[in-house]
């Protein structure tokens, strides 16, 4: 897997404000999601490795370019999606992408054709020729990530990209960005506040907190529970097979609200056990998979300066103990 960007001491700082503190990062190829509360510096991160900012340290490589050396050339090769509205006003859409895919240094003929070929990925029909102050929010977004892919860069950055989008229109564009990843090997680093919008399409996420990388994994192996950990459910009442499971010294935690047991240090292939346990106790078991953690909890737990928790049972997940 190759590095989309390597950077390593960063720091920014707008007057007494620490926005980046020592940043040192690798993103691999793939989707990213970046993460952080409000403020975190998330879109500092962006613009500065875009170079609309001037960083006071810090150096390392974007694409194969030297990063900020070369950031005119790092920019032609970056598709990047503001968080904020993005157009000329009084222009129809189609000549708004078309505007970028000529200050983006490909020809009129060709500008066009490409500018119609992303309007149609993107789901327009005729509104390409209405001007785009008439637009909807969700077809600005739409617009600007046409502006973002038409000079076919190897690199999306997109800040919030799914704002202000409908479930359909929502899911429409995560669908896109994952397509683009997988069908042609485009790159994306996203941000984003949605969780479910990383779980859906990243790869891998970086957490941001207050100026400092707090975390950067894997999607899969954040999720990953550090011990095995299987999730349970039961029909009716547990506590007799509870009983049963801490006779046998397994350690085993019961969420009432839910109904739902956390059973420690137990992996799918031992299973056997616990379905002798579920017959002696006469208990019925509706269902018995690996436990996961949510990005969310992750999200909480690090925003809060927490190391990283065990994986919860659920959402709403009481963790009272049995
Ligand atoms: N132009 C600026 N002048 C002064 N301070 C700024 C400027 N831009 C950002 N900051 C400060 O820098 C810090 C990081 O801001 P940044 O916008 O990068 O965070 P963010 O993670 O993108 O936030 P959000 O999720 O709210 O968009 C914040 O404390 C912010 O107030």
């Amino acid at each position: 897997m190759s590095t989309i960007v390597e950077i390593e001491s960063v720091s920014k700082r707008y007057g007494a404000i620490d926005a980046l503190r020592n940043v040192s990062l690798r993103i691999p190829s793939g989707v990213t999601g970046l993460l952080g509360p409000n403020g975190s510096g998330k879109s500092t991160l962006i613009k500065s490795l875009l170079g609309l900012l001037r960083v006071q340290s810090g150096q390392g490589r974007v694409l194969d370019y030297r990063w900020p050396l070369d950031a005119r050339l790092i920019r032609d090769h970056i598709g990047y999606l503001p968080e904020d509205d993005c157009y000329v006003a009084g222009l129809l859409g189609i000549e708004s992408v078309t505007l970028m895919a000529r200050l983006s240094g490909l020809s009129g003929r060709e500008g066009l054709r490409r500018s119609h070929e992303m309007m149609d990925y993107c789901g327009f029909g005729e509104e390409r020729y209405r001007e785009v102050e008439s637009y909807s929010t969700g077809m600005r977004q739409k617009l600007k990530f046409a502006q973002a892919l038409v000079h076919d860069p190897p690199l999306l950055i997109l800040d919030e990209p799914t704002t202000g989008l409908d479930p359909d229109q929502r899911l429409a564009m995560l669908h896109r960005i994952r397509h683009l990843a997988t069908e042609h090997g485009k790159s994306v680093i996203l941000s984003t506040h949605i969780l479910p919008d990383v779980q859906t399409v990243c790869d891998h996420v970086v957490i941001l907190v207050d100026g400092t990388v707090r975390v950067t994994d894997t999607l899969e192996s954040l999720s990953r529970p550090i011990e095995p950990t299987m999730h349970l459910k039961t029909v009716g009442d547990p506590s007799e097979l509870i009983r049963l499971i801490q006779e046998a010294g397994h350690v085993v935690r019961h969420d009432a609200e839910t109904n739902a047991l956390r059973f420690e240090g137990v992996d799918p292939e031992h299973a056997g056990v616990l379905w002798q346990m579920a017959a002696s106790s006469n208990t019925a078991i509706r269902s018995f998979e690996p436990a996961v953690n949510s990005l969310e909890q992750i999200f909480m737990d690090v925003a809060a300066g927490k190391t990283l928790a065990p994986p919860s049972i659920a959402q709403g997940d009481s963790r009272a103990d049995s």
